[in-house]
């Protein structure tokens, strides 16, 4: 098996491949900026030397001209460098990005009822970021570093033996130091990212759930853990820089030992005349320059923890699986869709289940209301119709077809569902009612418009269908959003409607408006209405009463209604509200 920093490597190189000529170019500037910065000293050398020799000024002009020409130049192509670092980081990374987003969009209720928004938009956005730097950077300025190196090295060697070893041997001296002890941050740097996310997590479950947070006075409390939130992140920020300037801290004592040794060697020669005034500026300058890829190749250490610890957390949630296991059958038949549950049991946690061995049968074009107590399992049903979670054990057929042997787009183009919580995104009222298809004509928009009753929300909006609705809907009424959303589900011609609750918490009139519309959908469809309110099951063909996640009843309305003896029957008699609230 590979070991996970390999396998971390190679999983890398899928997003550094498509980005590999723009590297290239990026290593190209960078050994030319690194040619130019050897070549820049060796001008001031001749300059001093042959200032002290008494040269002619025409010559030392020329030199301080090239010495000019090159600064220029270095500095322009360092800016070309640091452009084309960060190009490459950003189209590496957001190709990262858009995988760990489709990744997570496909992974199961499970998984996400257990992390918090904020907590994911850590680990698809703020994991990644501090991968970019590292992605851009790491082995250009790894392989531009050593040829620096080497080529400082090289000139000293060429300049003076003894010298040039002294530095060798520090610079060797510095190198093992760092590759012994460069994961010695990793492990407190991923702490430090589970601690931003679990920070990220709170502030923004709290801000989402503001209303209640305001109206129940659970400010201080909310402080409170914040607080605590921030203590935590501070601690394993402190604890995780820490550990990842060691290596950075122990290459700057053997740094200034070195200089210290080249200065006194230097003088030495100086002094002996065994190297001119610009020899010994040379070695000074080299020995200055030799820090830079030194302490260049410490940040990239430093930075390839902080990345690893983002790679890992990244890869872990790459690496998990969705339990939903996509069927591969496109093949539902025309139409309605019958709908069939044999002998299902479910729970959402190992021993507590939910539903207890469900078992009915709705033929194409039907109707069924699904009528219990609160926590009876009624929106479990309309879940595991959409295979948001596995069943225990049983079978739900659509269409005659088991829906695991489908493949996921199939049924939910076949399907279409309306909750009491709409979902409204950021975008115009025609990309709310179209999914931002727009494909969809406008005269089919405004024909089912007109026939769900939105038209008057319609003309009340100032540009009509292209009228930006505010963030999260929040401009449009209860009734509003739930007509919105029947209407976005007709326009998807359904096979299969599932309505859960759409109506609980509307005022009789908008109830009457949304039942008409609701009438008008399932016209051409098979319909699942869950309900807490009698009224809304009128026209359903079926009744399912589930108590406790069990079927009490399953049977023709009329003939419920009619038998004196039954649930449905008796909960007719009773006072809906007093029953159902
Ligand atoms: N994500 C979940 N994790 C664990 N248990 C859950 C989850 N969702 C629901 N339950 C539990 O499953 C049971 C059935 O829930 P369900 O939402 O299906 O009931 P319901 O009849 O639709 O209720 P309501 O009328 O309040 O909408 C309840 O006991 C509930 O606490």
């Amino acid at each position: 098996m590979t070991s996970p920093p390999q396998r971390s490597m190679l999983w890398l190189m899928r997003y550094i491949l498509p980005v590999k000529w723009r590297m290239a170019g990026l290593l190209a500037l960078l050994l030319l900026t690194t040619a130019m910065q050897l070549a820049n000293p060796q001008m001031v050398q001749h300059f001093i030397d042959t200032a002290a020799g008494g040269g002619p000024v025409s010559r030392l002009l020329g030199l301080a001209s090239a010495y000019l020409a090159i600064a220029v130049c270095t500095q322009l192509t360092s800016v070309a460098v640091s452009y084309l670092g960060n190009d490459v980081a950003w189209r590496a990374t957001n190709q990262l990005r858009a995988d760990l987003l489709r990744h997570c969009l496909g992974l199961d209720m499970r998984f996400h009822n257990l992390r918090t928004p904020g907590e994911m938009m850590e680990r698809i956005d703020g994991d990644v970021t501090h991968m970019s730097n590292f992605f851009a950077m790491f082995i250009v300025q790894m392989f531009g570093s050593a040829v620096l190196l080497a080529g400082i090295l090289g000139l000293m060697f060429a300049q003076n033996v003894p010298i040039a070893a002294i530095m060798t041997a520090f610079t060797l001296l510095s190198l093992a130091a760092m590759v012994r002890i460069r994961d010695v941050g990793v492990a407190a740097s991923q702490a430090e990212r589970q601690a931003n996310a679990a920070l990220f997590g709170l502030i923004e479950e709290r801000i989402a759930g503001i209303e209640d947070v305001q109206t129940s006075g659970a400010v201080p409390h909310v402080m409170n853990r914040f607080h605590r939130a921030m203590r935590h992140v501070f601690q394993t920020g402190r604890r995780a820089w820490m550990m990842r300037v060691i290596p950075w801290n122990v290459t700057v004592v053997l740094y200034a030992m070195a200089v210290t040794g080249v200065l006194m060697m230097g003088i030495h020669l100086y002094l002996t005349r065994g190297a001119t005034l610009g020899t010994l500026y040379l070695f000074y300058q080299y020995t200055q320059m030799l820090n830079d890829p030194i302490e260049q190749l410490g940040n990239q250490l430093q930075d390839y923890q902080r990345a690893k610890s983002g790679m890992r957390r990244s890869l872990e949630l790459l690496s998990m699986r969705s339990e939903i296991e996509e069927g591969q059958r496109t093949d539902l038949p025309e139409g309605p869709l019958g709908v069939a549950f044999e002998h299902v049991h479910f729970s959402y946690q190992p021993g507590e289940p939910v539903l207890h061995d469900i078992h009915f049968e709705l033929r194409p074009g039907e109707r069924l209301g699904i009528v219990g107590r609160t926590g009876s399992g009624k929106s479990s049903i309309s879940r595991l119709l959409l295979r948001l979670y596995n069943l225990d054990s049983g079978v739900i057929r659509l269409g005659g077809v088991d829906i695991r042997e489908l493949r996921l787009d199939t049924l939910y183009e076949r399907v279409g569902m309306v909750t009491q919580d709409v979902q409204l995104f950021d975008g115009t009222l025609r990309d709310n009612l179209t999914l931002f298809n727009p494909g969809v004509p406008e005269a089919e928009i405004l024909a089912v418009v007109d026939r769900l009753g939105l038209r008057p929300l319609l003309d009340r909006l100032p540009e009509g269908l292209d009228t930006r609705l505010a963030a999260g809907g929040s401009s449009l009424s209860a009734g509003e959003a739930q007509l919105v959303a029947l209407t976005r589900v007709f326009l998807t011609k359904p096979s299969l409607v599932i309505l859960d609750e759409p109506s609980s918490r509307l005022d009789p009139a908008t109830e009457a408006t949304l039942q008409t519309a609701i009438d008008h959908l399932l016209e051409h469809c098979t319909g699942i209405v869950i309900a807490h309110r009698l009224s809304t099951l009128a026209k359903v063909d079926k009744i399912l009463v589930l108590g406790q996640g069990r079927m009490l009843e399953f049977g023709d309305r009329a003939a419920l209604a009619d038998d004196p003896a039954s649930h449905f029957a008796a909960l007719l008699r009773k006072d809906r509200l007093e029953v159902w609230a």
